[in-house]
C-alpha cells in the first residue's frame, strides 16, 4: 500500500525529487507532484491532511504557487516529504495517487515572458562559424554578458505536442531573391528551461545573490528552429519567426531544491565579468542530456559545459530594471560541449547539412523530415549516487500546412 516509502535508491522520481506538474484529473486540471510512476494530487492531499495553504494547488496552473516565493516553496517541499514519509497519512496519500499511464499531463504553468539565452561557448562558436564565416566566431560582447532574445511565450507547448513544420521566407544560397514555403532546415535545440517565481518591481534589478530565490525549478526545453528562415531574417534584430513557431517544455518542473548535488563550478570565465555578474551564486549545474532522433541517440550534451550561470542570466535579464513575473521562463540556450557527440542541435551535428548523421535504422539525416520524432531526456545527480530525473521532452514533426 505505502510503496512510496520503499522506492529503490536508483528511482529517478523518488522523494528527493518530487517534480511539479499539472494533470487533467476527473475533477479538472490539478497541480500534482510525480512520485515514481504516479501523479499525486497535492491539493487533495493537503485538504485531507488539514494543510490550509494547499488550496493554491486546487487549480490547473502552478502560477499561484510560484507567486508565493521561496519560503512557501521550501515549506511545501518539507511538508510533502514528511507527509509521504509518515505512515499517518497513508490513506490520504493513497487516495490522491493516479497512475501516470491513465492521466494526461498539461502545460504546467501559464507562461508569462519567455527569454532564450545563448550561454554555451561551444554552440555560439560553432553557429558563428557557420552563419558568419567571414567574422570572428564569437561577437565582441559574448564573453562580457549572457546574450539573449525575447521569444514568444504563447507558443510554448508541453511535451507530446506535435510540431507543424513552419512556412516562411528563405533565400537559397544560389537565388537572387527570397522564396516562400515550408522550412527545409528544421532543427531542434536541446536546452534547460528555468521557471521563475516571485514578481519584482519595475525599475528594481535582482542582484546576483538573490537570483536563485526566483528560480523555482527547471525543465527540459526544445527550442525548435527553422535555420533557413532564421538565416535570412535575423540581421540586425535577431531571431524572430525562425524560432517563434514552437518551443516545447517537459511536463515536470524539478524544484531547484532537488538539484543540491548538481551544483558545479563554471568551466571558467575569462576575461572577468563586471561586478554585477560576479559572486558565489554564479555556479553551474551538472545535468546529463540525451538527444534521441527516431529511436537513435545522436548526442549526449552536458549542462556543466555552459559558460554562464543561470543566476547570471537572471540577474542580467533584470539589470535594466525589467520585471520578473511568476511563470516567466528563460532558456539556457543550446547545450553544446567541446566534442562532436555533445552538440545540442542538428545544425552543429551535421555541420550545416554537410555531414549527414546516420541513425541506427540505417537512414541518414541532416535536418528534420516530416514524421520524425525527437526525444530529449535529462538526469541530474542526487545524494549518495542517486539520480534525479528531469523526464523527457518529446515532439513529432507534422507536414507544413
Ligand atoms: O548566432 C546566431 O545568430 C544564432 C544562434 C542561435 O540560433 C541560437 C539561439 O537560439 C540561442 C541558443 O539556443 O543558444
Ligand atoms: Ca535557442
Ligand atoms: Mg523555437
Amino acid at each position: 500500500m505505502s510503496w512510496w516509502r520503499d522506492l529503490p535508491a536508483d528511482e529517478p522520481f523518488g522523494l528527493a525529487n518530487l517534480p511539479y506538474g499539472v494533470a487533467d484529473l476527473s475533477d479538472g486540471p490539478r497541480v500534482v507532484v510525480r512520485v515514481a510512476d504516479h501523479a499525486l494530487a497535492i491539493g487533495g492531499l493537503a485538504e485531507r491532511a488539514g494543510m490550509e495553504s494547499g488550496a493554491v494547488w486546487q487549480c490547473g496552473s502552478l502560477n499561484p504557487f510560484l507567486d508565493q516565493g521561496p519560503h512557501a516553496w521550501a515549506s511545501a517541499r518539507t511538508w510533502l516529504q514528511e507527509t509521504l514519509a509518515s505512515a499517518e497519512y497513508d490513506d490520504c496519500v493513497g487516495a490522491n495517487l493516479h497512475p501516470l499511464d491513465g492521466v494526461t499531463l498539461l502545460l504546467p504553468i501559464t507562461v508569462a515572458d519567455y527569454v532564450d539565452f545563448y550561454a554555451s561557448e561551444h554552440h555560439a562558436t560553432n553557429v558563428g562559424r557557420m552563419f558568419r564565416p567571414d567574422q570572428a566566431p564569437l561577437t565582441p560582447n559574448w564573453k562580457h554578458l549572457p546574450i539573449g532574445y525575447h521569444g514568444r511565450s504563447g507558443t510554448i507547448v508541453v511535451t507530446g505536442t506535435d510540431i507543424v513544420r513552419p512556412c516562411g521566407q528563405r533565400k537559397p544560397p544560389e537565388a537572387d531573391a527570397p522564396v516562400f514555403g515550408p522550412s527545409v532546415r528544421l532543427d531542434i535545440e536541446a536546452e534547460l528551461g528555468f521557471v521563475v517565481g516571485g514578481a519584482t518591481t519595475l525599475g528594481e534589478p535582482v542582484p546576483l545573490e538573490q537570483a536563485w530565490d526566483h528560480i523555482f525549478g527547471v525543465t527540459i526545453l526544445n527550442d525548435w528552429s527553422a535555420r533557413d528562415l532564421q538565416a535570412w531574417e535575423y540581421v540586425p534584430l535577431g531571431p524572430f519567426l525562425g524560432k517563434s513557431f514552437a518551443t516545447s517544455i517537459g511536463a515536470w518542473i524539478t524544484p531547484t531544491a532537488a538539484l543540491a548535488e548538481a551544483k558545479v563550478a563554471l568551466p571558467g570565465q575569462d576575461p572577468a565579468l563586471l561586478p554585477y555578474l560576479t559572486g558565489a551564486a554564479a555556479y553551474g549545474l551538472d545535468i546529463h542530456y540525451e538527444v534521441e532522433w527516431n529511436g537513435s541517440v545522436v548526442s549526449r550534451p552536458e549542462y556543466r559545459d555552459m559558460y554562464y550561470s543561470p543566476a547570471q542570466m537572471l540577474t542580467h535579464m533584470t539589470v535594466n530594471g525589467a520585471t520578473l513575473r511568476s511563470g516567466d521562463i528563460f532558456g539556457s540556450g543550446t547545450i553544446s560541449g567541446p566534442e562532436k557527440e555533445t552538440r545540442g542541435c542538428f545544425l552543429e551535428l551535421s555541420w550545416s547539412g554537410q555531414e549527414p548523421i546516420t541513425l541506427d535504422a540505417g537512414s541518414t539525416r541532416t535536418f528534420l523530415e516530416d514524421g520524425d520524432t525527437v526525444i530529449l531526456r535529462a538526469t541530474a545527480p542526487g545524494a549518495n549516487g542517486a539520480v534525479i530525473g528531469l523526464g523527457e521532452c518529446v515532439g513529432r514533426v507534422l507536414p507544413a500546412r
